[in-house]
């Protein structure tokens, strides 16, 4: 019996199909548009997306396509004196954009946590990663002292750090790059939350550490069931870890799928063109 390429193919369609619609979306955009007002620019323009549980979504497009702003205005950092926005972000059943300022900043750090490009600028240079991270969780956990500190200890090891105990007397600037972030995967994790959004997580360290950081994203979504918004510039980082792939241009979504799909028949001409210039 021979099965033809297109039957696979076919095949492979169906069953991504029927496995997406039984897993439960964390983050879903429907028709998200930001319009800054100086200088004027509407970047991102009717954007609808989904992360779901424990899905690896890439985010991927050329410079000012939008993915920051766009990452930005999920947790609600963008300056709501500098730009216009319209449309739904539902996250875990909850469309932030009804939420008042303080509302949204109970949502940000516990159900939604993001991760940048400068690991050490997000972290507070004065305290030590030992404050910071037990701060996160004495308010996400509601546990003080030993316990709060054994906890602390237990995210820096999933977080793959060495010597726990010794890092949480350290200031950030005592640690590398890729040991910053480490850390804000762990304060993440600490965070309990469902949606991690990562900008360019791994652009400003080495090769090395970007693919140990990226391969304990990709374990942590498997055994916390998190989702994550990954954006890249990177589609070698693409291919390995992401599940489906958006790509962004001039602020809108020109084209969508599973990565398999993508990579194999990119649609539009600006992602065939991605695709060859990497
Ligand atoms: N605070 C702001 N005020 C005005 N315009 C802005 C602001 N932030 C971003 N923009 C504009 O919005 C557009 C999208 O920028 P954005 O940073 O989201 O792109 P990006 O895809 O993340 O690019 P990169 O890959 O370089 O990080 C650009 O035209 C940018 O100049
Ligand atoms: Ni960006």
């Amino acid at each position: 019996m021979s099965v033809t390429m297109q039957e696979t193919e076919a095949r492979v369609k169906r069953s991504h199909a029927q496995e997406a619609a039984e897993i439960p979306a964390i983050l879903r955009i429907h028709r998200l548009s930001i319009s800054f007002h100086a200088p004027v620019v509407r970047a991102v323009d009717e954007v609808s997306l989904e992360v779901k549980e424990g899905r690896i979504v890439a985010l991927v497009g050329e410079s000012g396509s939008g993915k920051s702003t766009l990452a930005q205005a999920v947790p609600g950092l963008l300056d709501p004196r500098r730009h216009t926005a319209e449309g739904e972000i539902w996250l875990d059943g909850t469309d932030l954009r009804r939420l008042s300022a303080r509302e949204l900043r109970r949502y940000r750090g516990s159900t939604v946590a993001m991760i940048f490009q400068d690991p050490a600028n997000a972290l507070n240079p004065v305290l030590t990663i030992g404050r910071q991270l037990i701060e996160t969780i004495r308010r996400h956990r509601k546990v003080q002292g030993a316990e709060a500190k054994k906890l602390a200890v237990d995210q820096l090891c999933r977080a793959g750090l060495p010597k726990p105990e010794t890092l949480l007397r350290k200031f950030p600037f005592q640690l590398s790059g890729g040991m910053c972030q480490r850390v804000m995967i762990a304060i993440a994790l600490a965070s309990g939350a469902k949606l991690l959004i990562a900008d360019e997580p791994t652009t400003a360290l080495d090769v090395t550490v970007q693919a140990q950081i990226l391969q304990e994203l990709d374990q942590l979504r498997r055994e916390t069931g998190m989702g994550i918004l990954l954006i890249t510039h990177d589609l070698g980082v693409v291919a390995e870890i992401a599940d489906e792939v958006y790509v962004m241009k001039g602020g809108r979504i020109v084209e969508s799928g599973h990565v398999f799909e993508i990579f194999a028949h990119p649609r539009h001409a600006y992602t065939r063109e991605l695709l060859e210039s990497r």
